[in-house]
């Protein structure tokens, strides 16, 4: 029997389970699969251990929804942060263990969960799309009219292009629709479809409308599922420091299932 939590930020929704005591199989992706099936398990994007870890209140332990574990996942984040206070594990500042290392958070009097981001590397910056690793790697494309949009054709054509097919990435749309704000949609790894946000990909949207626009922080983002803000502050040419992914996390149902 496993008991879970679902949780969702902005519509990016997650298999949340306690696995305090390291029982669940890593390495059993069928399982992770089957469960975040939406036909045939629970239905998720993703799952989420949270687990122990020395030096940190928790750990994040994510897998996408083909049941591999993944890199960095923001939303995925947001909503470990809620659970972990819902398990005690701090009372409103955090620090945790993800893929990509540490991360800081805070939980707001409004329940939004406030998520420090690590900067991304090398950015890289081409004719017509720009690509880096904000915990995950983003290709993201400036587009004049997303409502008219066929994201996932596109998506799926730019993750399966010779340079990324093997280690796949995620691959997001962008269009600026005011002085500090974007519309997003994203293509994820690891789903492999359109989900309704992606937290890491945002983070590379903004990231990108600074270079390309001269977009300052904060930038307001909506995505298919909500509304979500980056927030940073410039340090350099190309370089950046204090991202912030502010955002909603919020409990779904909590149940169990006999697998
Ligand atoms: N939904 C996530 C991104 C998750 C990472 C991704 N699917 C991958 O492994 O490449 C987010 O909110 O950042």
């Amino acid at each position: 029997m496993i008991h879970f939590w679902k949780y969702q930020g902005a519509g990016n929704d997650f298999i949340m389970i306690d696995d305090r005591d390291a029982s669940f199989d890593i390495n059993d992706h069928e399982k992770v699969a089957f469960l975040c099936h939406r036909r045939f398990g629970v239905g998720g994007d993703g799952l989420i251990l949270i687990r122990l870890k020395e030096g940190y209140d928790f750990e994040m332990v994510y897998f996408n929804a083909d049941g591999h574990i993944g890199t960095m996942c923001g939303n995925g984040g947001r909503c470990a942060v809620r659970f972990a206070h819902t398990l005690g594990l701090f009372d409103s500042k955090t620090s945790f263990w993800a893929a990509d290392g540490a991360h800081e958070a805070t939980l707001d009097d409004q329940l939004l969960v406030h998520l420090k981001m690590n900067p991304p590397g090398d950015i890289e910056v081409n004719s017509d799309h720009y690509f880096m690793d904000t915990g995950s790697p983003h290709y993201v494309r400036f587009e004049n009219d997303l409502e008219n949009f066929d994201c996932v054709t596109e998506g799926k054509a730019i993750r399966h292009n010779e340079r990324f097919a093997k280690e796949g990435t995620n691959v997001n749309f962008a269009q600026v629709t005011g002085d500090q704000s974007l519309t997003v949609r994203t293509f994820e790894r690891g789903v492999e479809d359109e989900t309704y946000a992606c937290g890491t990909g945002v983070t590379a949207c903004a990231i990108a409308a600074n270079i390309e626009h001269n977009m300052q922080s904060p930038i307001q983002i909506k995505v298919l599922g909500g509304d979500l803000a980056v927030g940073f502050n410039k340090v350099g040419e190309k370089k950046y420091s204090d991202i912030i992914l502010t955002g909603p996390a919020t409990p779904v149902f909590k149940a169990e299932i006999k697998i």
